[in-house]
């Protein structure tokens, strides 16, 4: 098995054309969720490839229903946090909620991201004209962009919910043309999020840049949870695409383990994580 820990601090970094890299060679990319940096170093030491300040925190940390409360300085906040837990790990912080308005307001959010906060990579949602915009500018200023795509949580008022994406044919065809239009824009990474498995298989095999699945089937090139849904630890009912990894397991250490080695395996998302 393919086991690496902080007492092992010669992994070479994690870095954006390591991950084209990775799809290229066909080893699938394990990101996780942190917020803190003790979680942080638990991810470090589990192997994990790529740790995601996600606004989820705005829900999972600060007990919010969405993610829209969440502001450019909680998100700073917590990327300078999680970047002194992290040594190897590829550092990727969201833009909240109207960060990216216009591309001026995303530049800025980004030079504060990368600048204070020590991401190394961006994400935003979607792939309105605006969004195109500011992918190409952050692009053009050497900050390298994760987008995310079909179930959007900023968009939970337009989409009345947190409702699966791109289930009817055209919906579909849409997506599958945001991933090509974020690609040409010059984004590195594309996360897909709640949609069917086959629409996320044929934006995988449409793009060169790695796509990264939550709640979009095992035909991603990786995947990522919310570091809480896999601890068990979400208060509620968590996605059905999530997993609780710490169940039957006796640390956070051996449940991370877990996640990652399933993911590179293939195991998971399992049929029951999937939405046809
Ligand atoms: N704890 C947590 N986990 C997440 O994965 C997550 C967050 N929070 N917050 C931000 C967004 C919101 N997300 C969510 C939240 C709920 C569902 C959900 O309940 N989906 C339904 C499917 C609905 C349908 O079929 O259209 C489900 O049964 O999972 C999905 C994504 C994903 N992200
Ligand atoms: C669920 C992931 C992809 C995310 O955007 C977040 O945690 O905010
Ligand atoms: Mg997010």
């Amino acid at each position: 098995m393919y086991v690496q820990n902080a007492s092992n601090p010669d992994r070479k970094p994690v870095t954006a054309p390591g991950l084209r890299a990775m799809k290229a060679e066909g080893r699938r990319i394990v990101m996780l969720t942190a917020y803190d940096a003790s979680f942080a170093f638990q991810l470090e030491s589990a192997g994990v490839d790529v740790a995601l300040v996600g606004d989820s925190l705005g829900m999972v940390v600060q007990g919010h229903a969405s993610t829209l409360p969440v502001t450019l300085d909680h998100m700073v906040y917590h990327t300078a946090a999680v970047a002194r837990g992290l040594h190897s790990t590829l550092l990727v912080a969201d833009l909240p909620f109207m960060s990216d308005r216009d591309t001026a307001h995303a530049l800025e959010a980004g030079a504060r991201l990368v600048g204070e906060g020590g991401a190394a990579m961006v994400k935003l949602e979607g792939a309105a004209p605006h969004v195109l915009e500011a992918i190409s500018a952050l692009v053009a200023r050497a900050i390298p962009v994760c987008a995310h795509l079909g179930l959007t949580p900023q968009s939970v008022h337009k989409f009345g919910g947190f409702r699966i994406q791109g289930r009817e044919q055209e919906a579909a065809d849409r997506v599958l043309a945001e991933a090509r239009a974020v690609e040409a824009a010059g984004a590195d990474l594309i996360v897909l999020e709640g949609m069917p498995t086959s629409l996320a298989q044929r934006i995988t095999e449409a793009v060169a840049i790695p796509t990264i699945g939550i709640g979009a089937g095992p035909h991603c090139d990786g995947q990522v949870l919310v570091l809480h849904d896999l601890l068990g630890v979400t208060p509620g009912k968590r996605p059905k695409f999530s997993k609780d990894f710490l169940l039957g397991r006796d640390s956070v250490a051996a449940a991370i383990a877990a996640y990652a080695d399933e993911v590179r395996r293939g195991v998971f998302p399992a049929p029951e994580h999937c939405f046809n």
